[in-house]
């Protein structure tokens, strides 16, 4: 009986289903990436495949017509992620990442004002700075190196200087410091945290009632007295600087946001909006310091893990390793400077980075979840509310229709004269949730690269093993629970070197 909703719907299910269990083991146990690869393969021709978490279904939705459906033009009945969060009892898991419906809308509203074309070009020096100390941590006069840790240590200080005015040093600092340690806690899956995540997902009720949480304590209230004494000193007027942190301080000094119109995931989240076309949001201290936990310990993972991974490739492609340092020298002859106008000018650095990102995408896969009762069109199959759907990015992107020889790396699948349909390239989601911080990492992401390639050639120390699977992610939390041993790369500077 609890296995049988995707049967009485008509759905195809993922291998044997244990009583009670479901797939969770193989969804627990394995790489979440292995086990995409392993679904896809397993079930070329189904459009939408049942998967049982515990006794919770979810739905796999493979065909690329019914994906852009959920992303982009039913996104109303596909508005949030179904990531618990609790306002009351844990604020600081409250961010735009979690956040649903109408509250998710006022606050992207408001904060994609951080990430905008000029605030970008203005935070572009102190990328820049931070580069320039990148480069004397990485070298290490021929010595092999991991460049993972020092990707990672550079998104860090990038994100905590421009959005928060924190000049948190952690490239140049000799012993590990406590935020950096911190971060390194934040990302370590305890058995706790994992047993948090399956009580939420799949006995929530069950889960508010013993007030679980989903982050570690001393990791929150860590972050959380950082962000408050520096919220406070902006608030008192003694540090004034146009960033995340100021803006954030603005928007608690107009009391509250506005939310205008009904939203239709309301209803499933017992919203009470009945009366009322616009109701206000009070931003308190604590949203505001779990929206902050998010930038300074998300997103920096994906930076650090794709840097990686452009280096690799470059590494297996030397030849399109050196078209790339040419069109940084050609720009860098014309431009005199490396601004934040000469880097927007790198566009087959840009490809080289979306084919790394396709190869080597971030995660295996999106999630939403259903607001509202959904039939997908062309079919009989309906999906009540609360049905989480899985959008299997890796597999699109392993697709040979849409990528013919897909492992191949070949940047030029992304020249501008290319047609891509939409959602055949997910790295980054797409839709209304889409990252909202693609100029700001993909300048960040450039900015660092090309000075790498103006000073060194990329190649792969022999203990690496190489090559690597596609579609796994050389480093980061994708391929943290792979038996992969550490990426070493050899930096052999240019007789030319310069940056
Ligand atoms: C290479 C680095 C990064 C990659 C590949 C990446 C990728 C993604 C992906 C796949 C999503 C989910 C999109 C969806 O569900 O459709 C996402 C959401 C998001 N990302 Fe990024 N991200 C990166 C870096 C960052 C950074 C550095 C930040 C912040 C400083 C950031 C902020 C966000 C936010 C706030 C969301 C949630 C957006 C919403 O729900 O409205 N990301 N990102």
């Amino acid at each position: 009986q609890q296995h049988k909703f995707w049967s009485d719907r008509g759905v195809p299910t993922f291998g044997c289903t244990i009583p009670f269990l479901g797939n969770a083991l193989k969804f627990n146990f394995t790489n979440s990436y292995q086990i995409t690869m392993e679904i896809i393969e397993k079930h070329k021709n189904d459009p939408l495949l049942g998967i049982y978490h515990f006794t919770k279904p979810n739905l796999m939705v493979k065909d690329l017509n019914l994906i852009q459906h959920v992303m982009i033009k039913d996104f109303h009945h596909f508005s949030d992620r179904g990531i618990p969060s609790d306002e009351k009892n844990r604020p600081f898991e409250v961010n735009l990442f979690t956040m649903c419906g109408k509250k998710w809308r006022a606050c992207r509203g408001k904060f994609s004002a951080m990430f905008t074309t000029s605030k970008v070009r203005k935070m572009f020096p102190l990328m820049k700075d931070l580069a320039k100390v990148l480069l004397q941590v990485v070298d290490k006069n021929g010595e092999a190196i991991d460049l993972k840790e020092p990707f990672l240590q550079y998104a860090l200080d990038v994100v905590a200087s421009t959005a928060f005015g924190m000049d948190t040093k952690i490239l140049t600092e000799e012993k590990e410091s406590e935020f950096r340690r911190m971060i390194r806690k934040n990302y370590k899956m305890t058995p706790k945290i994992w047993l948090a995540w399956i009580l939420f997902d799949v006995f929530p009720t069950l889960a508010a009632k013993l007030r679980v949480h989903l982050l570690r304590d001393d990791v929150v209230s860590y972050f959380a007295n950082i962000v408050k004494e520096a919220l406070a000193n902006r608030k008192n007027g003694h540090i004034q600087r146009d960033d995340f942190l100021q803006l954030m301080v603005r928007l608690q000094e107009q009391g509250s946001l506005e939310i205008e119109h009904e939203d239709d995931c309301d209803s499933y989240l017992n919203v009470q909006n009945e009366d009322k076309k616009t109701e206000h949001f009070e931003l308190t201290e604590d949203i505001m310091v779990g929206q902050a936990l998010l930038f300074l310990t998300v997103g920096n993972d994906g930076t650090s893990s794709t840097l990686t991974s452009i280096c690799y490739e470059f590494a297996m492609n030397p030849e399109i390793q050196e078209k790339a340092r040419a069109e940084v020298r050609e720009v860098l002859r014309s431009s005199g400077i490396l601004d934040y106008e000469s880097v927007n000018k790198l566009h087959y650095l840009d490809q080289c980075f979306k084919e790394t990102l396709r190869l080597h995408p971030t995660v295996p896969y999106l999630i939403r979840n259903c607001c509202k009762e959904y039939t997908f069109p062309g079919t009989e199959i309906s999906i009540p509310a609360g049905t989480r759907v899985m959008i299997p990015l890796v597999a699109t992107h392993m697709d040979p229709e849409l990528y013919p020889d897909p492992s191949k790396f070949d940047p030029e699948r992304f020249a501008p004269e290319m047609s891509h349909p939409p959602c055949s390239f997910l790295a980054f989601g797409d839709g209304p949730r889409i990252c909202l911080a693609i100029k700001f990492v993909m300048s960040e992401m450039k900015c660092v690269l090309a000075k790498l390639l103006m000073r060194y050639r990329f190649t792969m120390h022999p203990s690496s093993e190489v090559p690597l699977k596609p579609w796994l992610p050389p480093a980061g939390i994708g391929a943290s629970f792979s038996s992969r041993k550490t990426l070493l790369f050899n930096l052999e500077t240019l007789k030319d070197a310069c940056c």
